[in-house]
């Protein structure tokens, strides 16, 4: 009999997350005044997000501290109960943590270590293979293809706390992934790593989803790993689902215009430049300004007529730069809301 392979889709209907936080006031007299009379405080952490990932689909999963994403990926792998609204992830309800359920996700929390300290990570792979019940063949095999992907010769049979923080991380990933999941759920996989190391990461995320049609949400502090990984882009701000779409559509939420680099044959000063855009930089023959978006054409063609340039380009601004732009405009309103609300 042959078992067709689990749908790998992730479908999230108006999720929520309701912390409650006890409080407890400083001191010694604070504690026994807390013991008598428990004060709660609710942190709704993620509220009415919904979404759909189709299997194989990558997604950036971006959004400011705090705001819900971490809370998010523990939610669809089980680890914590929904408060309210619906998951469900390759087929299951992730909150049940069925055993064939377990066998088709993992979660890999850049800050958080599941290999075995003291222990060199080749027995951690082998505490893998015996809980997910992977046949002998199968591990040699996934085992022969992470060592090459993620060049782990000489490497699986130190102790883990002799490796270096990239060395670790390429173990953490390999034992994560070792059963072969259809869904991953990576949580700032390159935190702290240095730029070649964050680039085997991703290259070998991106291997593994090639290879194995596998579904990935992909949280990063990093927006090279979003833009190397994903073209599509959730972004959730105070537990909020603010943007659902296309990494290039994100770019165009920006107020603040587009960039316009020039390669001059004859140089021109800042001040020249400063009739055509803002936030001018001039450096030699070098020069680059913001203009709005609406007249990006008109202005690149009275920037053409009027200078000798070389080289023009037109680029959006840094991804970075949007988010900022645009979790400070929700920022604004919020408190212009506040102060009318009193
Ligand atoms: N166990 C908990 N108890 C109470 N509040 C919590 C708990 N875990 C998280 N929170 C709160 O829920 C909100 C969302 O936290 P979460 O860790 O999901 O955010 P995040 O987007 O992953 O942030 P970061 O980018 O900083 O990791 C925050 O206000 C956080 O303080």
């Amino acid at each position: 009999m042959t078992t067709s392979p689990p749908d790998a889709s992730v479908h999230v209907r108006d999720l929520n997350k309701r912390y409650a936080v006890h409080e407890k006031e400083p001191g010694f007299m604070g504690s026994l005044r807390s013991f008598v009379r428990r004060k709660t405080r609710y942190v709704e952490a993620v509220r009415g997000v919904s979404f759909d990932l189709a299997p194989g689909e990558v997604v950036g999963f971006l959004g400011p501290n705090g705001a819900g994403k971490t809370t998010t990926l523990k939610m669809l792998s089980g680890l914590l109960h929904p408060s309210g609204g619906t998951a469900r992830v390759a087929g299951f309800e992730p909150r049940r943590r069925e055993t064939a359920f377990l066998k088709q996700i993992t979660l890999v929390m850049g800050q958080k270590q599941q290999l075995i300290w003291d222990l060199p990570a080749l027995d951690s792979f082998l505490v893998n293979q015996a809980i997910y019940e992977i046949p002998d063949n199968e591990y040699r095999a996934t085992m022969r293809e992470f060592t090459e992907v993620l060049s782990l010769d000489g490497i699986l049979k130190k102790q883990v706390r002799k490796l270096s923080l990239g060395e670790r991380m390429k173990c953490e990933l390999a034992a994560a992934l070792l059963h072969r999941p259809r869904v991953l759920f990576l949580d700032e996989p390159t935190i702290g790593l240095d730029v070649n190391m964050q680039e085997s990461v991703r290259a070998f995320v991106r291997d593994y989803n090639e290879r194995y049609g596998a579904t990935v949400i992909l949280t990063s502090h990093y927006m090279a790993d979003v833009t190397a990984l994903a073209r599509r882009i959730l972004v959730i701000d105070r537990g909020e689902l603010v943007f659902d779409g296309d990494l290039a559509h994100l770019a165009e939420q920006g107020r603040g215009g587009k960039t316009v680099r020039l390669q001059l044959r004859r140089g021109v000063s800042a001040a020249e430049l400063a009739r055509y855009g803002s936030d001018v930089r001039v450096d030699g023959l070098s020069a680059e300004l913001t203009v709005p978006r609406a007249e990006v054409s008109a202005r690149a063609a009275r920037l053409l007529a009027d200078l000798d340039v070389a080289d023009l380009t037109v680029e959006d601004p840094p991804i970075e730069a949007v988010m900022a732009e645009l979790f400070g405009a929700r920022d604004r309103e919020d408190r212009a809301r506040e102060a009318v609300h009193g």
